[in-house]
C-alpha cells in the first residue's frame, strides 16, 4: 500500500486463525494500523486481497461486514456529544431492520456490556467527559456489543493501567472471537497471544507462536535493543529488555 509514492505497507501474507488472539507487534510506524484498517475495509489495498473465511470481504455487503468485524482505533475519538449509552447503542445498528431504533433488549445488552468492562451505570454520562482509559474500555464494550466474530483492535491497552491491562487479555482470551491486535507490550503479547505477527518497516519480518517469533536476535533485529528471553512455567517466553 503506497501514499504519495511512499510505501505503508509491503507484501503481507497473514493468517489469523479463527478464535486466536493475534498479536501485530512492530516499532512505531511499521505499519500496524495501516494493516489494521486494510483488514477493517477502512484503507484500500492496491493489491491483494483480505478473506473472511475463505471469502473475499470485498465481495461481501457492508451490513454484513458490519456484523462480522468491529475495529476498535487507536485514538478513540472524544469530542462525540454523545451519552456513552448512545454511543454503544450504535453498535446495534447492523443486527435490526433498517432505520428502527433501539429497543428494550438493545439496551439491556448495553448496559451489560458496560457492567462487563467494569463500567456498570455510566451509561448516562456524557462520552466526551469520560477518562481516556474510561473511554478505551467502553469503546472495547461497544466493539463487544457489535457482537462480531472478529475484533480488530489498534493498541487497546494504551490507556489501560495494568489490572484492565490484565482484565482486557483475559476477556479477549476467553471470547472465542477472531482477535488481531496492535500491541506494543511485548511481555503482554508473549504471555496473551496465540499468535504474533511483526512487522518492521511495512513488512511481515515474522509470525508464529510467541516462543518462534520473540527471540534476544529478532527484539534487537527490530526493535534496535537487546532482550533477555526465558522460557516461563507454561512454556510461554517472559521477555527482559536489558537497559
Ligand atoms: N494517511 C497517511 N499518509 C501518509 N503516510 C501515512 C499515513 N498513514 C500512515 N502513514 C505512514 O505509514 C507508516 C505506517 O504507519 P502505521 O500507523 O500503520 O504504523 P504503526 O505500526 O501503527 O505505528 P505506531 O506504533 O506508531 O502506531 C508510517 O511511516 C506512517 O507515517
Amino acid at each position: 500500500m503506497r501514499v504519495r509514492g511512499r510505501v505503508l505497507l509491503g507484501e503481507v501474507s497473514l493468517d489469523a486463525p479463527a478464535g486466536a488472539v493475534t498479536g501485530l507487534l512492530g516499532p512505531n510506524g511499521s505499519g500496524k494500523s495501516t494493516l489494521l484498517r486494510v483488514l477493517a475495509g477502512l484503507r484500500r489495498p492496491d493489491a491483494g486481497t483480505v478473506l473472511l473465511d475463505g471469502v473475499d470481504r470485498a465481495t461481501l455487503p457492508r451490513r454484513a461486514l458490519a456484523r462480522r468485524i468491529a475495529i476498535v482505533t487507536q485514538h478513540v475519538p472524544s469530542d462525540v456529544d454523545m451519552s456513552v449509552l448512545d454511543v454503544l447503542l450504535l453498535a446495534r445498528i447492523p443486527h435490526r431492520p433498517a432505520l428502527a431504533p433501539a429497543t428494550v433488549d438493545d439496551e439491556r445488552r448495553a448496559e451489560d456490556a458496560l457492567a462487563a468492562a467494569g463500567l456498570p451505570g455510566i451509561g448516562h454520562r456524557r462520552w466526551s467527559r469520560l477518562s481516556g482509559g474510561e473511554r478505551q474500555r467502553a469503546d472495547l464494550a461497544r466493539a463487544l456489543l457489535q457482537d462480531p466474530d472478529v475484533l480488530l483492535l489498534d493498541e487497546p491497552t494504551n490507556h489501560l493501567d495494568i489490572r484492565h491491562r490484565l482484565a482486557l487479555f483475559h476477556r479477549l482470551r476467553g471470547s472465542g472471537r477472531t482477535v488481531v491486535a496492535a500491541l506494543h507490550d511485548l511481555d503482554l503479547a508473549a504471555a496473551f497471544c496465540d499468535r504474533i505477527a511483526l512487522l518492521h518497516d511495512g513488512r511481515l519480518v515474522s509470525a508464529g507462536t510467541p516462543a518462534e517469533v520473540l527471540t534476544p536476535a529478532r527484539i534487537r533485529d527490530v526493535y534496535g535493543v537487546e532482550a533477555e528471553v526465558s522460557a516461563g512455567d507454561d512454556g510461554r517466553p517472559r521477555i527482559r529488555i536489558t537497559p
